[in-house]
């Protein structure tokens, strides 16, 4: 790697390079194709193992990723052998188990050797290498090491967010005595887990015995013990707690056992004072197969939930992330990406990480003109669609709502037309083409913010509107086959 490429490495944190001209960021699973830079694979084990994280991030749900691979480390690669530092020997015992082959492939594509020996050493066990199989699950399983970025410092709060971090910090400083059990849903990406991990290292530097488990975890940690007869160890474990947190809860629904050994653990922590703290990709009453009388105690704390940011946050959060990357950008590429159409702050970041790594390779400054050029190559939209002018997507949108042009640009308020209008203003925005002030423009002099409102809304509208989902999906297909 060529001392200029560098400080990509430590600015963007898991950004790496590939062959074939690839350069990819784990953090948003896509690919720029950067054709005029020479790209290299490194021998460097910790660099080819983020990079091999990136990969195995895409084909594994989030849970089963988070769980298992957050914390893992590559320690040494040296001729077809490869040793992944991991945090513990339950950890060792589950890749090995079940992961292996998934990794060798991985790192025999990664690489081009055509063999690949792992090893799992547990890190902080110098004898470590590979587990024996044998010990217990459950006292072989320590407490979740904490992302030290996901703090309530790093955590910026705005309207979407506010009574979700009050609250969380409210439990962090007072466990077991406000809200409890506090439960806080929202979609994927907007910071549940960030707070969830805040609250625990509060309550953890001030010497409280804090657990943090993913529903994933607990549930194989659970069906471990019973395997092993150490049903006792693990309800000693987890009901010895000051503070419990649990992430993705909604991975036990459906698990009968698992559901009842949740029901008693929480039954004696609430009894006995202790904090729990539940995270979920949904409120209790809309998780499915979930046991009436655990929905019930769910919802007898505070149930709060994290929305889609608002321009402002989105802006105060980006701000945040460039200056923690260390680098200046212009406050109009900040607006031009805190007005991008996103479905959550994990996409956010991703924009800027592309822009910055796209500003890098390419050796130009950061201008808003750039950041478009950015988003637009590395979402590897075709050809085609950078042709559409804004005329033909909006006669597109206009012939799908059944009313012409130039009442979608017009005056008129009526419910039907205002809702296409809307339409069109998000079909705009989603081609990272124009700013807001460029589609408020085109869409008859709307002002940016009237765009960004529009936007937002159709943004959180398509979470629960398969009507208006099928019609922006058939306004899109039309679009690409035009
Ligand atoms: N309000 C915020 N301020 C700063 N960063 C945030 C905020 N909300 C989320 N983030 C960042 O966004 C990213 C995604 O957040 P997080 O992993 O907590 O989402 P999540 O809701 O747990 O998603 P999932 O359900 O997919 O696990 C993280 O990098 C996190 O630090």
């Amino acid at each position: 790697m060529s001392r200029a490429e560098k400080p990509i490495l430590k600015t963007l944190g898991r950004a790496f390079f590939l062959p074939e001209g690839y350069y990819f960021l784990s953090n948003h699973l896509e690919k720029l194709r950067l054709p005029t830079e020479e790209t290299t694979i490194s021998n460097d084990a910790g660099q080819l193992w983020e990079t091999a994280l990136g990969e195995l991030e895409c084909s594994l749900s989030r849970p089963n990723f988070r769980t298992w691979y957050i914390g893992t480390t590559g320690l040494n690669y040296d001729n077809g052998r490869f040793v992944i530092g991991v945090a513990n020997t339950f950890v060792a015992e589950y890749l090995e188990r079940n992961q292996r082959s998934l990794i060798e492939k991985t790192l025999i594509k990664l690489t081009g050797c055509p063999n690949m020996e792992l090893t799992f050493q547990v890190l902080g066990n110098p004898r470590g290498a590979r587990s024996s199989g044998k010990a217990s699950a459950v006292t072989r399983t320590a407490t979740r090491c904490f992302n030290p970025r996901y703090d309530f410092d790093s955590f910026i709060v705005g309207n979407s967010n506010r009574l979700a971090h009050a609250a969380a910090l409210s439990a962090a400083q007072q466990p077991g005595r406000s809200y409890n059990p506090l439960f806080i849903h929202g979609q994927s990406g907007l910071g549940k887990t960030h707070l969830l991990q805040a609250i625990g290292q509060v309550a953890s530097n001030e010497g409280r015995n804090v657990r943090y488990v993913s529903g994933e975890q607990f549930t194989s940690e659970f069906v471990s013990a019973l395997k092993e007869r150490r049903a006792d160890e693990f309800r000693e474990l987890y009901r010895g707690v000051d503070l419990l947190l649990i992430d993705d809860i909604q991975f036990i629904a459906g698990k009968a056992q698992t559901e009842e050994s949740f029901f008693h653990t929480f039954n004696e922590l609430h009894n006995s004072g202790k904090q729990i703290v539940l995270s979920a990709d949904s409120p209790p009453r809309a998780i499915s197969q979930l046991e009436d009388r655990l929905r019930s105690r769910f919802e007898w704390g505070l149930t709060t939930e994290i929305a889609s940011p608002d321009e402002k946050t989105r802006l105060a959060i980006l701000k945040a992330r460039a200056e923690e990357a260390g680098e200046e950008i212009t406050p109009d590429v900040l607006d031009y990406l805190a007005s991008e159409v996103i479905r959550n702050i994990r996409e956010l970041e991703g924009n800027l990480n592309r822009v910055l790594a796209y500003s890098r390779l390419l050796r130009s400054a950061v201008t808003p003109d750039l950041a478009r050029r950015a988003l637009k190559n590395i979402a590897g939209e075709p050809e085609a669609a950078q042709t559409d002018t804004p005329a033909h997507l909006l006669d597109t949108v206009a012939e799908c709502y059944e009313i012409n042009t130039e009442a979608l640009v017009g005056r008129r308020r009526d419910k039907e037309t205002a809702n296409a209008r809307q339409v069109a203003m998000y079909v705009l925005k989603s081609q990272n083409i124009w700013s807001l002030s460029e589609i408020g423009r085109m869409v008859g002099d709307r002002s940016a913010a009237t765009v960004s409102h529009a936007c937002d809304k159709i943004t959180r509208e398509l979470e629960f509107n398969p009507l208006l989902k099928r019609k922006i999906n058939d306004i899109e297909g039309r679009i690409r086959r035009e």
